[in-house]
């Protein structure tokens, strides 16, 4: 009996690991349940430590420090252009597609210091995950009641100045893994108008190659990361927003368009340190590569 359950318990890990390197779609959900499991751990784990400090950007270099390894968990390298066009010296308003929770990996790779995101008030629940991120000065609104995100954004206008203070918000609201963007959401930009700053718009390139939730599978992969022209707002005021939204988006939707028809070769992978990239390159694109960018 003793020898049978020996023999068991010896087979479930091997089984497991037949599995994990035979099935992608298993693949992806251990890959998935890892990603998840490492930001409850971390933020268990450092948001005491954080919480000496109280709530304070500064905490954001601990936050970033967490999810900096993520990327070579899974083999993911970045590739970054333009990121001269973010050493801005005051305060400005980032604007980024969101993609997905991978965009967390791409985020601790390029922002800057001193630079919090808008987020949803939902993740405040999670948690000690939410704990950390209010730590970290994250700033929270409520999707559902519009006045309150209203008066939340204005008010962070004038913290931005006084206390030279970047923002990163997801113009789309939400998370979207489509082809294109969704229609841009008007916060971002009366914020910076309101605060007289300058508009970074940030392009992710599409996941596709080596994520899809739908297909279940995650391998190993390029992400590149296009940071554009700011984008100035001095002289605007509330009733341009509109059309600073429209053009933004429009610059945004071309360089997201260029970037999907571009092609990661093989030898751009990263080999991950959770095991193989199995289930190849499905679905990628071919094209010519993005090479404007620097890797690190
Ligand atoms: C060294 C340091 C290193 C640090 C490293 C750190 C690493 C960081 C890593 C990890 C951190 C964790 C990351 C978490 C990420 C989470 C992401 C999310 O949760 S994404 C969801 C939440 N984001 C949003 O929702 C977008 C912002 N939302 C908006 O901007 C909306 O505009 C909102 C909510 C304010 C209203 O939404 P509406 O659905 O009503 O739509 P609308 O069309 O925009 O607005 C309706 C009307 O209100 C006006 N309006 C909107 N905002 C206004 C404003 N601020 N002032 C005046 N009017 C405004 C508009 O102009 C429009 O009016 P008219 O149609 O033009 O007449
Ligand atoms: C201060 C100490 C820090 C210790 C280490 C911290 C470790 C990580 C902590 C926090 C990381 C943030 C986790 C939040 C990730 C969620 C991002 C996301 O994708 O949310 C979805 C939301 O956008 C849109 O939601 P919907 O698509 O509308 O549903």
């Amino acid at each position: 009996m003793d020898v049978l359950l020996l023999h068991g318990l010896l087979l479930l890990p091997l089984a497991a690991l037949l599995l994990y390197r035979c099935s992608p779609p298993f693949q992806y959900l251990l890959k998935v349940a890892f990603f998840n499991c490492w930001i409850v751990a971390t933020a268990t784990l450092l948001s005491p430590f954080a919480a000496f400090r109280g709530r304070s950007v500064e905490n954001m270099k601990i936050l970033r420090a967490a999810l900096l390894p993520l990327k070579r968990f899974y083999g993911i390298r970045m590739r970054v252009s333009g990121s001269e066009r973010l050493r801005l010296p005051g305060p400005f308003v980032i604007v980024c597609n969101h993609q997905a929770s991978l965009d967390l990996m791409g985020m601790v790779e390029i922002i800057p210091e001193r630079c919090v995101p808008i987020a949803k008030r939902e993740l405040l629940y999670l948690g000690t995950v939410g704990w950390a991120c209010w730590l970290s000065g994250i700033i929270f609104i409520d999707r559902h009641r519009r006045d309150a995100a209203i008066e939340v954004i204005s008010h962070t206008a004038s913290t931005m100045q006084r206390e030279n203070l970047r923002v990163w918000v997801f113009p789309e609201g939400t998370r979207n893994p489509g082809r294109s963007m969704l229609p841009f959401k008007r916060g971002a930009f009366h914020l910076a108008v309101q605060a007289q700053v300058p508009i970074v718009p940030i392009v992710i390139s599409p996941y596709w190659n080596f994520f899809s939730p739908k297909e279940k599978r995650f391998t190993s992969g390029t992400c590149t990361i296009r940071i554009l022209p700011s984008v100035d707002t001095r002289g605007l005021s509330p009733k341009d927003v509109p059309e600073l939204t429209e053009s933004v988006r429009q610059a945004m939707a071309e360089a997201l368009a260029e970037m999907s028809t571009s092609d990661h070769r093989d030898q751009d992978k990263e080999q991950p340190l959770l095991g193989p990239g199995a289930g190849g390159d499905r679905g990628s694109p071919r094209g010519q590569g993005d090479t404007a960018g620097s890797s690190n």
